[in-house]
């Protein structure tokens, strides 16, 4: 069988197979942003992908940019999500968690005490997020101080721990998509003239000490980190993306972590959409550094999916809507057979309906 379907060994794990389930956000956590019951059913129902990457998952309050999304922060949180561990393992799954914090893509409501929120400068977003009212426009951030930043880190250690203790079977640190790590990575978003801004080094610092502060408490090779070089989702971009990201990648590639994963293109979205960022070129320099595996993701199909494999331009594929609609995406995949069509108005929010709903294949 094709090796897209066949075990894979990611750092001391066994993966069934090299198919991923990319971190989704559902909005379907209580108020206390806990994960509920029906969470436990969706988690369970993918257990055969290679690798659950669960949603984005917010390390402290402030770091909540949408309604309804979970944390990882408090003892509630860390119970309800063992319920969802537990479910997966007992179906033989393997579960990470995206270790999150939005930065300037929040609304002052979902915020303590209605603050602004954090950034690496109090550059407001052209974005849109959810509260209570809806859609709503972003709230003007605040840039954080040096200690807040060290604070942050510290935040994001604390997070981890209480994902293994969660049961995790590793830790995905988001580095994409506009949002905290991704705004101090960018030039658009970061004009800090202090260590953690100006230079590409500077702006990478914050990532990076995240990165080191948690190795030295949880394993590298357990660990993941997404990057989007070529998005602009969130009113984020960068003047030179590639040597930015090359850079990036060659010094996550020297802490041996588990894997780099990159959405390839603007995420959700063309995958040729900036000329500017070469991505064979960044996978080459994560290896070439000691970095162990590529997971790649966006828009990926049975057939894109296999020859990325042959063509060694990615160890593991990492399918989101695909896995949204598909429980038994896998399966589906490996035998050829129709996929679910999506209900996109049933993504965010809401409750089993478009949720754990949607059926297993059956001929
Ligand atoms: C966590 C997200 C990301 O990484 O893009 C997200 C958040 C809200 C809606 C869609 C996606």
């Amino acid at each position: 069988i094709h090796a897209l379907y066949s075990p894979y060994n990611l750092g001391n794990l066994t993966l069934n197979n090299r198919c991923v389930m990319a971190p989704l956000t559902r909005n379907r956590a209580n108020a206390d942003r806990e994960p509920v019951d029906m969470n436990v059913t969706y988690y369970e129902q993918r257990a055969s992908a290679g690798l659950i990457i669960a949603e984005a998952t917010q390390i402290c309050p402030e770091g909540q940019g949408y309604i309804s999304t979970p944390g990882i922060y408090s003892e509630g949180q860390i119970q309800g999500w063992k319920k969802i561990t537990n479910a997966v393992h007992q179906k033989n799954g393997k579960i990470c968690l995206q270790l999150w914090h939005v930065g300037r893509i929040s609304h002052s409501e979902l915020l303590p005490n209605n603050m602004a929120p954090q950034a690496p400068s109090a550059i407001r977003a052209k974005a849109k997020t959810f509260n209570s009212k809806g859609l709503v426009d972003v709230s003007d951030p605040k840039a954080l101080e040096v200690n807040e930043i060290k604070s942050l880190t510290k935040k994001y250690v604390e997070a981890a721990l209480n994902a293994k203790k969660a049961g995790f079977d590793m830790i995905e640190v988001h580095a994409a998509n506009g949002y905290l790590i991704d705004q101090f990575l960018r030039d658009k978003t970061n004009h800090r003239t202090d260590e953690f801004g100006g230079s590409i080094e500077n702006r990478a610092r914050f990532l990076l000490e995240v990165i080191d502060e948690i190795i030295k408490v949880y394993p590298a090779n357990l660990i993941g980190c997404r990057i989007s070089p070529a998005s602009t989702f969130n009113d984020i971009d960068d003047s030179d993306p590639q040597s930015l990201y090359s850079y990036v990648v060659s010094e996550l590639g020297k802490r041996k972590i588990a894997y780099l994963h990159i959405i390839e293109g603007e995420t959700g979205g063309p995958r040729d959409a900036n000329p500017k960022v070469n991505f064979a070129e960044l996978k080459k320099l994560f290896k070439s550094h000691g970095g162990m595996n590529i997971m790649t993701n966006n828009g990926y199909h049975k057939a894109m999916a296999e020859s990325a494999i042959d063509n060694n331009e990615a160890d593991l594929i990492a399918f989101g809507v695909p896995f949204l609609a598909n429980p038994d995406l896998v399966n589906r995949l490996e035998n050829n057979y129709p996929l679910n069509k999506p209900d996109q108005k049933t993504f965010y929010g809401g409750t089993e309906k478009g949720y754990t709903d949607y059926p297993f294949y059956s001929s």
